[in-house]
């Protein structure tokens, strides 16, 4: 049977690439988000320009890498941060001043290499003038690239992205989800509260373990490599390391 994955072994295969196998979480970002750029040029070869909507934690640190890469090979991209209006900080601080301590560790690294290249938009500024900007951006843009939560995120989501998820639905732009569409509870295929509709969902090591009930959440699903060793991937899968293992090679 095909590999799928649940949001406890994506955690582990996180922690375990990290304390077993020396493989910095860095590494696999790097190869997440340059995994689903590649395959946002196949899907948008004629270049319309995408906005990419990054959030806090490690998802948005995957649309950082992913919009460093697409501007690198030429494609055009706009790039917002959104932190949650309220709440959760992950207590980390880079140096670029766009980028405080309410990131994770990972996205505020690819965050600030972002910052230092390119502009980066975000909703720190106080008052509603950035929603404004928000909108105008998407209205221009031919794709949206979701990289708002992913597997982490385990309860409905607050504002501003409980504003922001309807308004992307209702822009009538194709959508490519990063590794999860945002809101999708990645175990259930339920959405855990505002969820993105997206046309496709580049998805990291496997399809995760609710999508065979969420086709009209995630559109099509293509898997990615992110070059986490294989015996890692094998011992999840429970099989012997070096058994073929189709569900997590690239398509
Ligand atoms: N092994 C892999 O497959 C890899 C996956 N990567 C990517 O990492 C995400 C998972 O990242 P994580 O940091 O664990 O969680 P999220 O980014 O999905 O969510 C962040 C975190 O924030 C909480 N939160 C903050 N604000 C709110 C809010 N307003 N409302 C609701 N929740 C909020 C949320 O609960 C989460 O705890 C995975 O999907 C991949 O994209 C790695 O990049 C590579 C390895
Ligand atoms: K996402």
């Amino acid at each position: 049977m095909d590999l799928t994955l649940t949001r406890a072994q994506v955690r582990d295969l996180d922690r375990r690439a990290v304390e077993d196998f020396g493989m910095p979480g860095v590494c696999l970002m790097e190869n997440a988000g340059r995994g689903a750029a590649e395959l946002f040029t196949r899907l948008n070869p004629d270049r319309l320009p995408a906005v990419i909507l990054c959030g806090p934690g490690n998802n948005g640190g995957d649309g950082f890498v992913l919009a460093r890469h697409l501007d690198n090979r030429g494609w055009p991209v706009v790039v917002w941060l959104l932190r949650p209006e309220a709440g959760q900080s992950f207590g980390f601080a880079r140096a670029a001043a766009a980028v405080d301590r309410k990131l994770s560790p990972d996205c505020a690294v690819n965050a600030e290499v972002w910052a230092h290249a390119r502009e980066l938009k975000t909703n720190v500024a106080t008052g509603n003038a950035w929603k404004e900007a928000l909108v105008a951006d998407v209205n221009a843009a031919g794709w949206v690239i979701d990289a708002l939560f992913g597997t982490g995120l385990t309860r409905p989501v607050t504002a501003p992205f409980d504003e922001l998820i309807p308004f992307v639905n209702a822009s009538g732009k194709p959508v490519l989800a990063v590794d999860v569409p945002t809101g999708l509870d990645c175990d259930t295929g339920e959405p855990l509260g505002h969820a993105v509709r997206a046309t496709h969902t580049a998805t990291f090591v496997a399809p995760k373990r609710g999508f065979a009930a969420a086709a009209a959440w995630t559109g099509v699903v293509h898997v990615v490599d992110i070059g986490a060793p294989r015996a890692l991937i094998e011992s999840l899968r429970g099989g012997e390391p070096g058994a073929s293992a189709p569900g997590f090679l690239p398509r």
